[in-house]
């Protein structure tokens, strides 16, 4: 189990140290068009889920949801601080 930041540690060091197999690396190299792409897609699962779907699941799909949008604040150099500062 991890927390939001713990997890967008932990890909930060994936995007410095870039290491082989990495499926962050893979969707960093594909850039921000793929990034949003996956970020809309993960969203569209969620609401499917929230309608549909387990609790369980609507977790597991939110959860990737929040790894697409860690991915693509990446992608375009954002920190967390530059989105909490707007919470
Ligand atoms: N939390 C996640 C995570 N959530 C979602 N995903 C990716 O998103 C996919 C699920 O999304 P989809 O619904 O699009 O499934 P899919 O259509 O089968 O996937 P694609 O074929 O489109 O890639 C998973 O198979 C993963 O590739 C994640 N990939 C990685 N992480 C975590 O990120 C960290 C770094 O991972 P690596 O960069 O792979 O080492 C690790 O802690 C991982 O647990």
């Amino acid at each position: 189990m991890k927390t939001f930041d713990e997890l967008f540690a932990e890909l930060t060091e994936r995007a410095r140290n870039r290491p082989e197999g990495s499926g962050t690396v893979e969707a960093l190299d594909a850039g921000v068009h793929a990034q949003g792409k996956k970020v809309l897609e993960e969203a569209g699962e969620v609401w499917i889920a929230a309608e549909h779907e387990s609790d369980d699941r609507l977790a597991e799909e939110i959860s990737q949801l929040l790894y697409r949008v860690q991915v693509l604040m990446l992608g375009r150099g954002l920190t967390t601080e530059d989105v909490y500062r707007y919470l």
